[in-house]
């Protein structure tokens, strides 16, 4: 039997829509399998009452059939599904990394981007890899259709995840079909700056880099108080703010030394809305660990 664990991603930043994301340091789903001459599920853990356990439905039943690695996979979940933070690809991931082991593939971790990427087609549509290219290779990662760049990050961040369930395909939904010029501009101008933050550690440039006006207003509608929370965020001190992948997550990037404090202003705020919510603080982490 080999175990896996993969981390919990944040994809978009604001202004890297489908392009980049990062591995939190928790929470994670653990994944473990065992050779069997056809794939069966079982789930358990947070959320686990809303994933099918039939392959055909399940991230996990995409990744062994791309691999052609059947198995027996047990999915302990640590990220609660629809949440924003990457939990149908952190099975994803997870899964891609321990049948790669099981069935000796010899895929690289990079290789393994677009295999774990068949599990976000499966629920969201699109083969979207900006939540399994993390979870993978760990750090801040940018996703493109042909290649995947990855650079090593330890950026404090809050990740707020409020009582409510968007669904990623729900969330694809209502991306804007078009950008004017002026809005193209100022996305490459963040998106730059939010990369040189990274390469630096630096939460002030990562932040700013973070706003977004073309994706973000429109999805920012499905989660109730966002507003309220991103601005209690920024009042406690965090550098940026925005909605984590699809959402309903929020990401708050900040200082070491500010870190409790937004988590507790981001909790109250959503409270405020009537909105139950936890807080992750934690920091931009590795990626999944193969354990034998
Ligand atoms: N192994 C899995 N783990 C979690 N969700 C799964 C899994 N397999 C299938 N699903 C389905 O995928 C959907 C959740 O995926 P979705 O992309 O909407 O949420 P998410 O991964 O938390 O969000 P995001 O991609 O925005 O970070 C649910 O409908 C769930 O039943
Ligand atoms: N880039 C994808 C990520 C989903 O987690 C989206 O925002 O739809």
């Amino acid at each position: 039997m080999l175990t896996v664990r993969a981390p919990a991603t944040s994809a978009n930043l604001g202004s890297g829509f489908d392009v980049f994301g990062l591995a939190l340091g928790t929470p994670a789903d653990v994944v473990r399998v065992e050779r069997a001459p056809e794939t069966t599920i079982t789930v358990t853990g947070a959320g686990s009452e809303y994933i099918p356990e039939d392959p055909e439905k399940n991230t996990v039943g995409a990744v062994a059939e791309a691999l052609d690695a059947p198995a027996r996979i047990r999915i302990d979940k640590g990220v609660r599904p629809s949440s924003g933070l990457g939990s149908s690809a952190a099975s994803a991931a997870a899964a891609a990394v321990a049948l790669n082991a099981l069935y000796d593939r010899g895929r690289s971790r990079k290789e393994l981007v677009p295999v774990a990427a068949e599990g976000e087609a499966l629920v969201s549509g699109e083969a979207h890899a900006d939540n399994v290219a993390p979870s993978l290779l760990g750090g801040f990662t940018v996703a493109t259709d042909d290649n995947v760049t990855q650079v090593d990050a330890s950026v404090p961040v809050v990740a707020c995840l409020p009582e409510i369930s968007v669904s990623t395909r729900d969330a694809r939904g209502i991306v804007p079909d078009s950008a004017t010029m002026d809005e193209v501009v100022t996305t490459v101008g963040n998106a730059a700056t939010l990369t040189v933050g990274m390469t630096r550690d630096d939460p002030e440039l990562v932040g700013k880099g973070m706003t977004d006006e073309i994706v973000t207003p429109e999805r920012t509608k499905l989660i109730d108080g966002y507003e309220g929370v991103r601005e209690a965020a920024l009042e406690a001190g965090a550098t940026g703010v925005t909605v984590s992948g699809a959402g309903p997550g929020i990401l708050a990037v900040c200082h070491r030394r500010d870190q409790r404090a937004i988590a507790s202003a981001m909790v109250d705020a959503f409270d405020a809305a009537g909105v139950e919510s936890r807080a992750y603080q934690t920091a931009i982490g590795q990626g999944a660990t193969l354990y034998r």
